[in-house]
């Protein structure tokens, strides 16, 4: 739960404080508060897991082996084990007995939740009659998603990814070999451009019936990098509710063809560059973990290895009680955290100072600075700027410290992850990688810990900068 907090309850001055940002429609706002992936702000509290229910796929895209699977990899398309729909639901009624932040059931692959529909249908709807108050999601490449949209709808799935890595076939030409569709094989430009039409008609179909899709656009370098900026602009004219540009993973090891033939990712600071850019088109989602097709927690932590198969009882009986006590506790912790936001964001922009700081928070969850340096396996990113705090990404990085030890390549590692950063906040660092970081330019401090992470950067900034900090009051 939320045992990390250092205070919480229903203070005075947050009661009543309402996390719906001003400028959203109250009824969008009931269908992501609780929805990690899109909303930012519901990621800290939120949950959510996949089923890897739909393996098959009907195109071929240069980034995707579904065949290479690695327990210890997290990135999309892999998986432990394939489930029936039966499978799946005894696995999700195990998973909300044990986490109680579960709030969402996702199917994204190992292949096409669309093109694999009966698994993906049947899963859903045995879910919804056990667990009824559980959002439905899935993630498609859009091909065989016109087919199913009014079944998405009659089913309440409210939340929709649809895939889209250009708008010109040209481009496409060079993403998808191959696609199947209406019993044949289509290749080149003529594959992506039905894709591309197929793509289309699906998202104007979904906003048509007022169901919120998410684009994930993987950026690959020299190859559609300029062109996502089109894709924000057509996406947003079409409705999308996020627009998710996500890094290319690309490993020789990993099997797909841009692997092989050298084709590499953009770095950290590469996305960084072209989200910025895209500011002020489609919104942008900078949260996202490229999750495994079974994937299970908060984003911040996959636990999915402790849920395979061989680990849950033969019968499940759903008890709602773990989900429920939880969603009351966050209510009031929730409430604490925008009013704490809020003041952070003030004392920010009051500061009056030009400069900007990229600083990586250690957390693992609730919206605290709450984990150790060494047990971190990723750290989220903020910027704190003239406009305010805002969340600007995540950067993964090996575990530096285990069994109270920790190894001098792996921290060489870490630093290199966190390339262009300036404070690292963390709840606990020792003397040896404190110091390793600060010869590489990088601060590393462990005052704030357990603090809200907005509140710790404000303090930071305005001391960083030379202005008195202001009374955190409304
Ligand atoms: C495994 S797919 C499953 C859902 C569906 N087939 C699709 O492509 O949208 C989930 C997401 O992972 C992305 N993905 C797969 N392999 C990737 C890679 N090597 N690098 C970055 N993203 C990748 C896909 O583009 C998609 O957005
Ligand atoms: S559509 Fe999805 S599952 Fe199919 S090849 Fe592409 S990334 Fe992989
Ligand atoms: S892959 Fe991204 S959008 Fe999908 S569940 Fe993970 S964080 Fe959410």
């Amino acid at each position: 739960m939320l045992a990390t907090a250092k205070s919480g309850g229903c203070t005075s001055s947050s009661c009543g404080s309402s996390a719906k940002p001003d400028d959203m429609d109250s009824a969008i706002w009931e269908k992501i508060k609780d929805h990690p992936c899109f909303s930012e702000e519901a990621h800290h509290y939120f949950a959510r897991m996949h089923v890897a229910v739909a393996p098959a796929c009907n195109i071929q895209c240069n980034y995707c082996n579904r065949k290479y699977d690695c327990a210890n990899e997290s990135r999309p398309g892999v998986v432990s084990e394939k489930l029936t729909p039966e499978q799946a639901l005894r696995k999700v009624m195990a998973v909300a007995n044990e986490v109680p932040q579960l709030s969402v059931l996702g199917i994204a692959g190992p292949g096409d939740a669309c093109y694999d529909w009966k698994k993906t249908k049947a899963t859903f709807e045995q879910v919804a009659r056990e667990i009824p108050d559980i959002k439905l999601c899935i993630s498609t490449n859009g091909l065989a998603l016109p087919d199913h949209v009014a079944e998405l709808a009659d089913m309440n799935v409210d939340h929709v990814t649809i895939t889209i890595n250009m708008v010109d076939p040209e481009v496409g030409a060079k993403i998808y070999p191959w696609i199947f569709y209406d019993h044949r094989r289509y290749t080149g430009i003529e594959a992506a451009r039905i894709l591309h039409k197929r793509q289309m008609l699906g998202l104007e179909m979904l906003t048509a019936r007022g169901i919120l899709t998410k684009i994930n656009s993987v950026m690959i370098p020299d190859i559609n990098d300029e062109h996502l900026i089109e894709v924000n602009k057509w996406v947003k004219e079409r409705g999308a509710f996020l627009h998710n540009v996500m890094p290319l993973i690309s490993d020789p090891a990993h099997g797909a063809y841009y692997g092989l033939t050298g084709q590499r990712g953009p770095n950290a600071m590469e996305l960084k560059a072209l989200q910025d850019r895209l500011e002020g088109g489609a919104k942008l989602m900078r949260h996202c973990r490229q999750c495994r097709a079974d994937a299970v927690g908060l984003l911040v932590s996959d636990r999915g290895q402790e849920f395979t198969l061989d680990q849950i009882p033969g019968e499940v009986t759903y008890d709602p009680s773990k989900r429920e006590a939880y969603r009351e506790v966050v209510a009031r912790e929730r409430g604490d955290h925008v009013a704490a936001k809020s003041a952070a964001t003030r004392m920010v922009k009051a500061a009056g100072s030009g400069k900007s700081l990229l600083i990586a928070v250690a957390t693992k969850g609730g919206g605290r600075v709450n984990e150790h340096f060494g047990h971190s396996k990723e750290f989220q990113i903020y910027e704190a700027s003239p406009t305010g705090i805002s969340f600007v990404g995540h950067r993964k990085v090996e575990q530096y410290c285990r069994g109270g030890w920790g190894e001098d390549a792996t921290l060489d590692g870490v630093i290199a992850a966190l390339a262009g950063i300036d404070i690292v906040l963390c709840a606990k660092i020792g003397d040896c990688p404190k110091d390793q970081l600060t010869g590489a330019g990088i601060r590393a401090m462990d005052a704030y810990g357990y603090d809200y992470i907005e509140t710790a950067i404000s303090a930071l900034y305005t001391a960083e900068f030379g202005v008195e900090p202001l009374a955190a009051t409304a």
